[in-house]
């Protein structure tokens, strides 16, 4: 589907192989600089595979060197589930200036940490009380995103690489408390003159998580502005194993402060971390195992519908009211049509149902299917029936 580009906006219609671009966040109002850049997020769709992309923006931006977008080759190749995987990345003059857009891909309803935990909510009364702060996140919350975090910075620190932001606004949430760093592969561009040392900026990874920590435990972007008051405020509501970990983030660099000892320090939160992730693995397949039921159904509701009274093929007698394809009626008004006593249609879907799954299964029990002037009667197996369904159905496909 091709669909113009939001109207008013003067975006692009189309923009390397990308097509109806809409932005994420307001592009009008007070903007936030990414760095000295100002940038803009769109979902688009690109023209090759139909999907939905985000394109991050950054806004008079001048490329000096092609060699810039090596990084973006080397972050294309991460794939961490808890990283927004990183596409592609060009410059455009599409917007009537120099752009560099980088491409990641698009996750539906995404929020950012800032959004869902930071951002001040309109004041709302809590017992009787006009509160205008956000409720204080659970500590479990905390540990699951910390642990999160810290296995996509491990992964990124594996391969040699930094990430180079993170922070509330640059982590988003997505479905159930699922974390992911994004915007990955944008410093790397805009600094690629600088060359700093990678172990330098693996400290500073480090510092930002920390920051972003003490962000989360006070509800503050700025919480480290007051350093010792944000300290005891950890201190106050969560346990000293987070603030320890917390703390060891925003200390100074050392040689052994790397991401690995902070597993190191978290060694029990981190299995109850993996019991949680494999209890949702586990919700999330038993909901799947009523789908594919679901499905099952579907395709069975979906050969009766083709097989039963066809017109094209009302006057030819292997297809007319008798053989097999009359005992698969006489099977679905069985299954539909049941009358009670006073001949009102019976409307019972747990029959339906129980019906359907032992067609699926070709049990052997037998039942009873009547016509429907009642002069005739047979009795068939559900396996036979559904012999004669997959015989019907497979020769249509034929024709
Ligand atoms: N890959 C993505 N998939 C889905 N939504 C995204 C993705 N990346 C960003 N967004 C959404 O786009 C919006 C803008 O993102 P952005 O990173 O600009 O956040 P921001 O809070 O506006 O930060 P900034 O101050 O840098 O503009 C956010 O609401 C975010 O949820």
């Amino acid at each position: 589907m091709y669909s113009s580009p939001a109207h008013g906006l003067n975006l692009p219609e189309e923009l390397q192989g990308y097509h109806s671009l809409l932005p994420l966040e307001a592009t009008a109002g007070e903007r936030r600089k990414f760095g000295n850049w100002y940038s803009t997020v769109y979902r688009a769709t690109n023209s090759t595979d139909g999907l939905a992309y985000v394109l991050r923006r950054v806004e008079n931006f001048r490329l000096v060197q092609q060699t810039a977008f090596t990084s973006i080759e080397a972050w294309a190749r991460i794939n961490h589930p808890n990283i927004i995987s990183v596409r592609e990345a060009f410059t455009t003059r599409a917007f009537v200036d120099n752009s560099l857009v980088v491409v990641y891909d698009y996750h539906p309803n995404a929020r950012t940490l800032y959004e869902a935990h930071i951002k001040p909510k309109a004041p709302q009364y809590q017992n009787g009380r006009l509160m205008t702060q956000s409720p204080r996140l659970p500590e479990n919350t905390i540990w699951s995103y910390v642990i999160q975090i810290a296995r996509a910075i491990k992964a990124v620190h594996d391969a040699g690489m930094a990430v180079r932001i993170i922070d509330a606004t640059k982590v988003l949430v997505t479905g159930q408390n699922r974390v992911r760093i994004s915007s990955c592969g944008v410093v790397d561009v805009l600094t690629h003159d600088a060359c700093p040392e990678v172990a330098i900026l693996q400290q500073e990874d480090l510092m930002m998580f920390g920051k972003l920590v003490f962000a989360l435990c006070t509800n503050n972007l700025a919480a480290m502005n007051n350093f010792t008051k944000a300290v005891e405020n950890v201190g106050r509501h969560y346990s000293a194993e987070l603030k320890a970990v917390a703390l060891f983030l925003v200390s100074k660099p050392a040689p052994n402060k790397t991401i690995e000892r902070l597993f190191e320090m978290s060694g029990g939160r981190m299995l109850a971390e993996m019991d949680e992730m494999q209890n949702a693995v586990d919700r999330l397949e038993s909901e799947l195992m009523g789908e594919l039921e679901n499905a099952r159904l579907v395709r069975l509701l979906c050969k009766f519908g083709f097989i039963n009274e066809r017109p094209e093929f009302a006057r030819e007698p292997r297809w007319s009211e008798t053989g097999d394809r009359y005992i698969i009626k006489l099977f679905r008004d069985y299954v539909f049509h049941q009358v009670d006593e006073q001949g009102n249609p019976v409307v019972n879907l747990s029959h339906v149902l129980t019906c359907l799954n032992k067609l699926d299964a070709g049990s052997e029990e037998r039942i009873m299917l009547v016509s429907r002037d009642e002069q005739s009667c047979l009795v068939v197996s559900y396996k036979e029936v559904k012999s004669y369904i997959d015989s019907a159905f497979s020769e249509l496909s034929r024709h």
